[in-house]
């Protein structure tokens, strides 16, 4: 999973800070130590370390007090907001042109991911905007860079505009944009040429596109796993065109962070999207609040309720939040729950979203293995309305009388039970209530 290491170490240092009712100058300079040491290891450039370090040291030291806050809460806070900031603060929204067609560029090194992000690209701007993409093949140097273009048009049912490996790239895109206009494309997406390596020929070639169609947004695309490289190539790229963004790819790997905390900092251009897999519809709006409470293991709930949102209707999706923030989940709700989050994708992909995950080394003890729903659904239909609503109420003499009407084991039924209770408590954490009294939580933390 993206951002364990690091997430695990943060999450090592607050736990030392978090209950503190009196946190001394010592403590945060033995914080800022450790966090220091947190992102270098993830590969975060050492220049962005240092600045992050001095502006959580500065406010954290010298903050007002907050009164609903502990004060290691406040400490804590003081590192998310810096991280938030870090990756661009505010997300930024994909720039569409007012008269179109709104023109994107892609570029970046081979393999980044540029291609794959095209489609990507064009299948989100169809589906979020309604509009009629263009795909530019730009690449005349990799073989097989147009071939590849063209099935992911064919894929997405798009045409791909294309002159062939002879001509120049300028005259494709220049063409290009007007056939998007005769043609009532309002988006034109050009997959532009990578090399291995930054060289001057590859960028005078971009720069001429830049000059030639003068795109709404020029994304780099990069590469998360190749860490320091890849905000070195940012800054190479970032030096020749007038990028207005970057997509990061590969995601969905063990990237350790650093070309994520970095690249910002270094281009001084916020990442848009990100991408975490390879398939047509892995490309996301990138949320550097968000991220941040990822990577600080509070978990992206709301990512995750909107992908609850895109596969269950609204309502449901409202009644799932509400019932975990008053922390009135039942087995019932438990049940319909597990119907609804396997139409959602992978489980162990959601899970990686929720807070304190990453904590649960291999997930075992929330995990629902495919096969056992079977068993799970078994188990809880031979409950009464009571023990749903009720589950300290069962005893040994229940558990058994569960277990025979389930066909299941005692076994059985103490693991499903225990699996319930570790998910309540993760609620509990994620939503920060506690059960009876609510607590107020005025910056949403999911730790408080
Ligand atoms: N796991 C994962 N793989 C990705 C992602 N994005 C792209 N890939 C894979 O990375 C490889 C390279 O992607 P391409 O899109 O061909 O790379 P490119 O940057 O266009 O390369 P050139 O056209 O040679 O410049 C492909 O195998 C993609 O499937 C991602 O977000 N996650």
């Amino acid at each position: 999973m993206a951002f364990e290491s690091l997430a695990d170490r943060l999450q090592e240092t607050f736990k030392k800070i978090r209950g503190k009712g009196k946190v001394s100058e010592a403590d945060v300079k033995q914080m800022t130590r450790e966090i220091r040491l947190a992102l270098l290891e993830a590969d975060v450039n050492f220049k962005v370390v240092k600045d992050f370090i001095n502006r959580v040291k500065e406010r954290a030291i010298g903050q007002e007090v907050l009164k609903s806050l502990t004060p290691g809460q406040q400490v804590i806070k003081v590192v998310q907001d810096e991280l938030t900031e870090l990756m661009g603060g505010e997300q930024s929204k994909l720039n569409l042109a007012s008269k179109p067609p709104t023109v994107i560029m892609l570029v970046g090194l081979q393999g980044a991911g540029k291609t794959t992000s095209n489609g990507k690209l064009a299948n989100y701007v169809r589906k979020q905007f309604n509009k009629n993409p263009l795909l530019v093949a730009a690449d005349v140097y990799r073989p097989a860079a147009i071939k590849q273009l063209q099935t992911l048009g064919k894929q997405l049912n798009m045409p791909v505009f294309s002159l062939g490996e002879d001509a120049d790239p300028v005259d494709i895109v220049a063409q290009s944009v007007e056939k998007a206009k005769e043609e009532h494309h309002d988006v034109v997406l050009i997959d532009t040429a990578g090399r291995l390596h930054v060289d001057e020929e590859m960028m005078e070639e971009l720069q001429r596109i830049e000059a030639a169609v003068k795109p709404d947004e020029t994304f780099l695309v990069v590469d998360a796993m190749t860490g320091q490289d890849a905000v070195n190539v940012a800054e190479s790229f970032s030096e020749r065109l007038n990028l207005t963004g970057v997509i990061l790819t590969k995601l969905d790997g063990d990237t350790r962070g650093g070309a994520a905390l970095s690249v910002k900092a270094v281009t001084g251009q916020p990442i848009k999207f990100a991408a975490t897999g390879e398939k047509l519809d892995a490309l996301e709006p990138f949320h550097p609040d968000r991220m941040a409470s990822r990577i600080l293991g509070m978990g992206d709930v709301l990512t995750l309720i909107e992908k609850a949102q895109q596969d269950m209707d609204e309502q449901k999706a409202k009644d799932m939040e509400k019932k975990m923030r008053t922390m009135s989940f039942t087995f019932d709700d438990f049940l319909e729950q597990i119907g609804q989050v396997r139409k959602m994708g992978p489980l162990d992909e959601l899970l990686s979203m929720m807070p304190g995950a990453n904590k649960l080394k291999g997930m075992k003890n929330i995990q629902i293995d495919d096969k056992q729903i079977g068993h799970v659904e078994a188990i809880i239909r031979s409950m009464t309305s009571e023990e749903k609503e009720e589950p300290d109420i069962i005893n040994a003499s229940r558990k058994r009388r569960i277990a025979n009407g389930s066909g299941t084991s005692i076994q059985d039924v103490n693991r499903l039970l225990k699996q319930f209770k570790d998910m309540k408590k993760m609620m509990k954490q994620m939503m920060g209530g506690t059960k009876g009294k609510k607590k107020k939580n005025p910056f949403n933390l999911p730790f408080m």
